[in-house]
């Protein structure tokens, strides 16, 4: 059991490849993805939003960064507001993968793990995306992930030494 009153931090990864209008760019979309969060728990660091190319089918580049908050909510509550705000920022199904308006994921809580059917955290993919790992690099290199025990930098590190990658762009 997860007490509601208990401080939580979470660590969260934000990524937007779908412009909404000329104005409400992918860059623009994080940034007001980013306001809404603050709604919801207070905002203790916010990462550089970074241009990255895209993984996977898509042709968009992304802006991705991410962002360290605390809130009273659980995981599964901080799940559940998380898509609310994907959804008013207008985040349609579309096919996996594909573009898409904002997408915000859990990547690190402060309770370690927690695994249901709908959630996983630490996030599955993270140890393998530089577009997350990045931006998270730059607020929160000391944070161990629970599984590998390897802090941020290290994975970030091990990272850009397997596979070095285009260097995402300020
Ligand atoms: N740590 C997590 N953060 C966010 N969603 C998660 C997490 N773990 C599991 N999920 C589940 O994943 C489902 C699909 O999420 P989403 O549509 O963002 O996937 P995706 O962006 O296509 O792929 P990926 O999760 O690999 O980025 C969500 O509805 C949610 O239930
Ligand atoms: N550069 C980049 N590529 C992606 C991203 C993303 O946020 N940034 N998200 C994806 C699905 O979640 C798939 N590919």
């Amino acid at each position: 059991m997860v007490k509601t009153s208990t401080l939580h931090r979470y660590a969260l990864a934000l990524g937007s490849n779908r412009p909404l209008s000329a104005k409400r760019t992918p860059r623009a979309i994080v940034q007001e993805a980013a306001g809404r969060l603050g709604e919801i728990g207070r905002i203790v660091a916010t990462g550089p939003i970074l241009t990255t190319e895209p993984i996977g089918p898509s042709l968009r580049e992304y802006a991705n960064s991410a962002l360290l908050i605390e809130s009273r909510l659980t995981p599964p509550e901080m799940l559940r507001a998380l898509k609310a705000i994907e959804a008013d920022l207008g985040r349609r199904r579309h096919r996996r993968w594909g573009a898409r308006t904002i997408d915000i994921d859990i990547i690190l809580w402060s309770g370690g793990r927690w695994s249901n059917r709908w959630l996983h955290i630490p996030h599955r993919a993270f140890r393998t995306r530089d577009f997350v790992l990045s931006p998270l690099m730059t607020i929160a290199p000391r944070w161990s992930d629970p599984l590998s025990v390897l802090s941020i930098r290290h994975l970030h590190a091990r990272l850009r030494k397997a596979a070095p990658l285009p260097r995402p762009r300020g």
